[in-house]
């Protein structure tokens, strides 16, 4: 992989290799745009085939914060990292304090959190070396696991795109398809189950599946049956690229809206949909409620301030669909046109009257 190639292309900031020969850690922590304030995103321990996949994976997520972070009008720009190893068998309590004292030495430029493999536990014990890290346990005043929030949002944003394909954003006797039910869609199940909606899951976990069907009468399918199956929305909470050359001709949902990062294989795959009249709401803006939570600890958390935020990504995904329809373009494109202008305009007048971080004109009061 050419990596400053890489980098130009997206205008990354920083790539960072951290190692610690005596707990295993493998770390690489991408900051993409610290813009609109410090890079916040999460840590994801993952078994990697190669360092190139570890490394653009971790550019990736990095730059997918940066445009999630912008959309839900968070003052923080976008950063990820990536740990290589098995979250079931690599992890130890060394290897997550040597990560902290890497983060500890950004001085704030990156601030870390959950992600895939990595848990309240971890970021408890990052705690120790740093402060740079949230969705630490509510026993030190912090928001905890993100998951729940995130399936909340995730509601909220499904309720509008269903208004926009539907006319109504009921979600009562709607099918929906969800791929997926581990923490995230768990808590998603739940609010659709209340809301009276019917449910057909997967997942390649059948303890997973068995309690979604237990506790909210859900149908069961194949992992592979979970695309053609007859159903007004497919939510898609497991994998990235699930929305491909493979799946589009199988699909038959009027909706997509999920939890899953990076659900378009290619941006041609968003084309598709959008040609096809299928309702996308975008994966980085209906997905942000995580990233909202944690990033209130950063203000002393307020649950009641964060959850009121993460009600707006239902108005977030109408902003989305509005500028889709202004500009003739697909959802993707607009929502990434949503975040690009935020932050535009506040590089703009970020870097007017700045200098060292201090207004050009505040030196003459020292001297
Ligand atoms: N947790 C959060 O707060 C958060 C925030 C934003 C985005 N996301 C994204 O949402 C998605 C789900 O996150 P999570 O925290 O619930 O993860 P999770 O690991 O708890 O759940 C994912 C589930 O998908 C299942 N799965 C994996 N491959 C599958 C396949 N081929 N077919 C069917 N099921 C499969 C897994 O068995 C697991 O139960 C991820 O893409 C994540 O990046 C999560
Ligand atoms: C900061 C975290 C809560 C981020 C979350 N893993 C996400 O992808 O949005």
């Amino acid at each position: 992989m050419e990596i400053f190639k890489y980098m130009e292309k997206y205008d990354y900031e920083q790539l960072l290799f951290c190692q610690d020969e005596q707990s295993g850690l493998k770390a690489i922590i991408a900051i993409h745009d610290t813009t609109l304030g410090p890079a916040l995103g999460g840590t994801r321990m993952w078994t990697y085939d190669s360092e190139d996949a570890a490394i653009e994976d971790a550019l990736r997520l990095a730059r997918g914060m940066t445009y999630k972070n912008a959309a839900a009008g968070l003052n923080l720009g976008g950063g990820k990292t990536v740990i290589i190893g098995d979250p079931r068998k690599d992890k130890n309590e060394a290897m997550f304090r040597a990560f902290g004292r890497f983060i500890q030495g950004l001085n704030g430029r990156y601030i870390t959190a959950e992600d895939v493999g990595t848990t309240v536990a971890d970021m408890d014990i990052i705690y120790e070396e740093t402060d740079y890290v949230t969705g630490i346990s509510p026993a030190f005043g912090s928001s905890g696991n993100p998951s729940p929030v995130t399936a909340y949002g995730v509601y909220r944003g499904m309720k509008a795109a269903a208004k926009e394909a539907f006319g109504s954003d009921s979600l009562e006797g709607k099918v929906i398809a969800v791929q997926g039910v581990g923490n995230v869609a768990y808590n998603l199940c739940r609010h659709l189950y209340e809301e009276g909606a019917q449910l057909i899951v997967t997942d390649i976990n059948k303890e997973a599946v068995q309690r979604v069907a237990e506790e909210f009468g859900a149908k069961a399918v194949d992992p592979s049956e979970i695309y053609r199956v007859d159903c007004d929305i497919f939510a898609p909470c497991a994998l990235g690229g699930i929305i491909n050359d493979e799946t589009i001709p199988q699909l038959k949902a009027k909706v997509i809206a999920g939890a899953a990062n990076n659900q378009l294989r290619e941006p041609k795959h968003g084309d598709k949909i959008h040609e096809m009249g299928i309702v996308y709401a975008p994966d980085y803006v209906i997905n942000a409620g995580g990233v909202i939570n944690v990033a209130d600890e950063l203000y002393g958390y307020n649950r009641e301030r964060a959850m009121k935020k993460v009600e707006q990504i239902y108005n977030n995904i109408e902003k989305v669909f509005e500028i889709a329809k202004r500009d003739h373009i697909p959802t993707y494109v607009a929502a990434d046109r949503l975040a690009e202008e935020r932050i535009e305009t506040m590089r703009k007048s970020r870097s007017q009257f700045l200098q060292n971080g201090q207004h050009i004109l505040s030196r003459r009061h020292t001297r």
